[in-house]
């Protein structure tokens, strides 16, 4: 790998279900990709890392949330650049989805249908992190 690592963060955004009190995971789909993922981007200039994860959860879902554990940093390579993204849980509080150019939708789904659903293997293993890190998964 060469260059200069690029910097993004992102959240494994999840919710209780008000009707059920099950854990849903929000996933969002990329046109550009057609591929679900985890809500995430490049930080911007001077951005802290966790500041970027929780604008890029309220760019790209439309929810605003709270952080919690710190999950494992990803690294791959993206258009000949390593890339790396930091996540953090997050829990879901108020919001609404407005569909846009970068994500035309999101779904809430259960951690089994998520795990079917994601595009990465990488995301996979953030949802299981997650698992791991929430009290009562
Ligand atoms: N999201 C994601 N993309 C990956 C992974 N591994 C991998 O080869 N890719 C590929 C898919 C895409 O062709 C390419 C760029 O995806 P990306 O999500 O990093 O790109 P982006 O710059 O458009 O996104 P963003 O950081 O602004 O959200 O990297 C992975 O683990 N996660």
């Amino acid at each position: 790998m060469t260059g200069t690592t690029v910097q993004a963060a992102g959240c494994v955004l999840w919710r209780r279900a008000s009707h059920s009190g099950e854990l849903e995971i929000c996933l969002v789909h990329r046109p550009r990709y057609d591929d679900w993922s985890h809500p995430k981007g490049k930080l911007k200039r001077g951005e802290p890392a966790r500041d970027a994860a929780l604008r890029e959860v309220l760019e790209e879902t439309g929810h605003h949330c709270v952080p919690g554990a710190p999950l494992p940093t990803v690294r791959y390579v993206a258009n000949g650049r390593p890339k790396e993204v930091t996540y953090w849980a997050a829990e879901a509080t108020d919001g609404a989805f407005v569909p846009g150019d970068e994500v035309d939708r999101i779904l809430w789904l259960s951690p089994e249908a998520a795990r079917t659903r994601l595009t990465q293997p990488r995301d996979r293993a953030l949802l299981d992190a997650l698992l791991t890190a929430l009290p009562t998964a």
